[in-house]
């Protein structure tokens, strides 16, 4: 059995008015993360976990953000796309444990649709996908709510 660990980070300007979508739900803010997808930091940490994991690169490598295709795209579907390389690259994934670094809104109360959602497109159970967030207690940008972050960490397996 071979066992990889992979890590993921990744960092979304937010803007004023704008749709906040995270784990692959739309929360309800006066303010949203931008991207040429839809900038869900979230499931962008975790793929690029994955893809470090089997050692295939990056999220930007695979999904380019000059491609017409994803512009605009749910990160659900770059986090189908992400799998099928794992499973390409003959594994599995064991387990997700993510950090979301935000100082609004509150993301607690939403975890539970966040890991359904997640669960699905990776295709595990919700057991397998942790989801947890802290505020910068106020400092730097993300303190200022001028940026939201994520960091993943996955373990991937194959016989
Ligand atoms: N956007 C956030 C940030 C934090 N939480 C939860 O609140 C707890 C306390 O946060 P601190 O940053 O003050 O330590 C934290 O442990 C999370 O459970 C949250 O839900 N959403
Ligand atoms: C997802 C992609 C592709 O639409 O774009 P963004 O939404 O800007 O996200 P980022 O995490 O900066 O990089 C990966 C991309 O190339």
């Amino acid at each position: 059995m071979k066992i990889k660990v992979g890590f993921g980070f990744d960092v979304h300007q937010l803007k004023d008015n704008h749709p906040f979508v995270l784990g692959g739900i739309q929360l309800d803010h006066y303010k949203g993360a931008f991207g040429h997808s839809d900038a869900d930091v979230l499931l962008h940490a975790i793929c690029d976990a994955l893809l470090g994991a089997a050692n295939l690169g990056d999220i930007g490598f695979h999904f380019k953000n000059t491609d017409d295709r994803w512009k605009g795209i749910s990160s659900l579907i770059i986090a189908e796309e992400t799998l099928k390389l794992i499973k390409s690259a003959g594994y599995e994934i064991g387990n997700i444990d993510a950090m979301l670094c935000l100082e609004a809104p509150k993301i607690n109360p939403h975890i539970p649709e966040m890991k359904k959602h997640i669960a699905k497109a990776f295709q595990l159970e919700v057991e397998d996908i942790s989801i947890k967030a802290t505020t910068n207690e106020t400092m730097g940008f993300i303190g200022r709510e001028e940026g939201v972050v994520a960091y993943a960490v996955c373990l991937i397996q194959k016989s």
